[in-house]
């Protein structure tokens, strides 16, 4: 994560029941992270018009917005202390008039929203598409250039890239988070994916994650991966670890049925390094 590595841990946390704004909060992410937020957090949450709120208003206060409201959006903002921007088309074969409405002009406006609105922080929700273009079974960490696999992860370049500039230059504080494959772990289930098995994030575990990059102190921009602790994890997370305290409890192939029985007499963090995959990068 460039130049946070210098930065002496732990950092400080910030307590309490900040108010923070949810975009895409009737996704999937959006609603796990709700519940599971909402005895921790003031939480607005918004989804575009139309989509059903229903069940979202036990959480939180709910509204409708579109991303391209821009004096909406900035209304919204008042007030909170921070913005977890998890709305996207997050197809990652969407058509390039959706990825630009949504994910490049939509992520300018929930920048520049919290930016008019002196809500200090943002949480963008990031993808392992920002780098997806390096060969499969070579680890990233998070100063490797960008290299996105399709047009959806040139898109979050693009949200890195501007919010960096916004911490940097327009005093935001910026949190990007490269989510993994979302799941949660009775789901984790495909036989043989070896997309899954290295980049697999457990509901909670991603939640902890998206906890701890609203809350802490100190950094003014910062990427960090979330994938579980899976055996070979194709993001690298000692970062998102040393500073965010990140400890992540599970791993794909222990949850998948297929790859269970191999598991069974080694204890956990002892497991062999898989041949042409393993947690240091090639
Ligand atoms: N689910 C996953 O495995 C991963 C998700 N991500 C990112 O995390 C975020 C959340 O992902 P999910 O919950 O799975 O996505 P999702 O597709 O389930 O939810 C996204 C939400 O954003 C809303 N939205 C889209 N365009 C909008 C617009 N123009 N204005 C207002 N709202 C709009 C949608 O209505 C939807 O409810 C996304 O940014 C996605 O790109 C990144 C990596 C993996
Ligand atoms: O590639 C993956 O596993 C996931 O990555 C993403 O960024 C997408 O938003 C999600 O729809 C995919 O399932």
């Amino acid at each position: 994560m460039g130049d946070a590595v210098s930065i002496q841990t732990p950092l400080p946390f910030t307590e309490g029941r900040l108010k923070v704004i949810i975009t895409g909060a009737a996704g999937r992410v959006g609603r796990g992270f709700a519940e599971f937020a909402a005895s921790r957090f003031e939480l607005t949450l918004l989804d575009r018009p139309g989509v059903d709120l229903s069940g979202l208003d036990a959480y939180g206060r709910t509204d409708h917005c579109d991303l391209a409201d821009l004096p909406r959006l900035t209304r919204l903002c008042r007030g909170a202390d921070c913005v977890l921007h998890l709305a996207a088309d997050s197809n990652t074969a969407a058509a390039w008039e959706s990825v630009l409405a949504s994910n490049i002009v939509g992520t300018y406006h929930v920048f520049t929203a919290g930016k008019r609105a002196r809500c200090p922080r943002v949480v963008f929700a990031s993808s392992v598409h920002a780098v997806s273009g390096y060969a499969p079974g070579r680890q990233i960490t998070p100063d490797a250039p960008v290299n996105p696999g399709n047009l959806y992860g040139v898109s979050k370049c693009f949200g890195e890239a501007l919010g960096r500039y916004m911490a940097e230059r327009e005093g935001l504080t910026v949190l990007a988070v490269r989510i993994g494959a979302f799941q949660k772990p009775e789901a984790a289930r495909e036989p043989d994916s070896d997309w899954m098995i290295g980049t697999f994030v457990a509901d909670q575990d991603l939640y902890h994650v998206l906890e701890r990059a609203i809350r802490i102190q100190g950094i003014r921009f910062g990427i960090f991966h979330a994938v579980s602790d899976n055996w070979f994890k194709r993001l690298d997370i000692t970062a998102t670890r040393e500073l965010l305290g990140y400890e992540p409890a599970h791993d794909f192939m222990r949850l998948s049925p297929h790859f269970k029985e191999l598991f069974t007499d080694l204890p956990h963090g002892h497991s062999p390094s898989p041949s042409g995959a393993g947690d240091t990068a090639e």
